[in-house]
């Protein structure tokens, strides 16, 4: 595959070596520096464009792709209050895009057997469920991308919580969750590449779900194994419908 890397920074670098490593070519490097580069002429050819910018920068990078016929792959979190519009605009056109908050293999798994625990979960009312996520202090977005698919998981599963609120540790005001609330505690400590817990706890016991990311490498692995998925497809894709759970 001809590949354009939108965003170059820990991850773009990270997916351009695996890139490589499994045969393809890299048509394009945009950072914010040259964003201008992104054109007609130089999308031209190219089979795919692989998005790991910046919350603030992905809806546009997504429309030039759109215009160019490009199928696109988007690792960027932090804008999917614009989900259900980007969808519409990309069925509409027919073009191609999949999305995901978290393309490692573990963490797909996880995502699974998280719903499968929430509802395993649900009748026992002594429990009460909880998210807590940790990333290195760079990171622009909180909750992580991650947090939020493992809370839409746990509401879809567990009865009586209908909606999940942030605390980011050490910067928001501590909000006490009420009843029908989920929290997802975010950290910012040091490079941590990306920590999610589950925890249910009751007065007798505790439930720790956890997957730790050793490195950036699992992610970028992944964001180009679903370049690779994407060619030929047509829609609108999460990175969850690659998996055969
Ligand atoms: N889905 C997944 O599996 C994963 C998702 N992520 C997400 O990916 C995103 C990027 O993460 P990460 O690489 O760590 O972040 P970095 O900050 O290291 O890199 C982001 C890069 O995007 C560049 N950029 C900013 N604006 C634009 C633009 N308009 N067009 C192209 N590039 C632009 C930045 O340029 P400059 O340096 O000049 O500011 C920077 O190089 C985040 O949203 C993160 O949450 C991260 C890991 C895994
Ligand atoms: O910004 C990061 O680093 C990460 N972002 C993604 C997220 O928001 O969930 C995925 C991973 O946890 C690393």
């Amino acid at each position: 595959m001809k590949i354009i890397l939108l965003g170059y920074g820990k991850m773009g670098q990270q997916i351009e070596k695996f890139a490589l490593k499994r045969g393809h070519e890299i048509q394009l490097i945009v950072d914010k520096d040259n964003r201008e580069s992104i054109t007609a002429a130089s999308l031209s050819g190219a089979d795919v464009a692989i998005d790991f910018s910046e919350p603030a920068a992905a809806i546009n990078n997504i429309s030039l792709c759109f215009e160019a016929n490009l199928p696109i792959v988007v690792g960027t979190t932090g804008w999917y209050e614009h989900l259900e519009e980007i969808k519409a605009v990309c069925l509409d056109a027919n073009q191609s895009l999949l999305y995901g908050s978290n393309f490692s293999i573990g963490v797909n798994v996880f995502f699974h057997v998280n719903r499968l625990l929430a509802k395993a979960m649900s009748p026992y009312k002594q429990y009460d469920v909880q998210v807590e996520e940790i990333h290195h202090i760079h990171k622009l977005d909180s909750p992580s991308g991650t947090a939020i698919t493992i809370a839409e998981g746990i509401l879809d599963g567990v009865e009586g919580k209908t909606q999940w609120i942030n605390n980011l540790v050490g910067e928001d005001e501590e909000r006490i969750p009420k009843a029908d609330e989920l929290l997802i505690e975010s950290h910012r400590i040091e490079e941590v590449p990306g920590t999610h817990t589950v925890l249910y706890s009751s007065e007798v016991d505790q439930i720790e779900f956890k997957h730790t990311a050793h490195s950036r490498a699992g992610f970028a692995l992944g964001a180009v194994i679903a370049a690779e998925w994407l060619q030929g497809r047509k829609g609108f894709y999460q990175v969850t419908e690659m998996f055969a759970f």
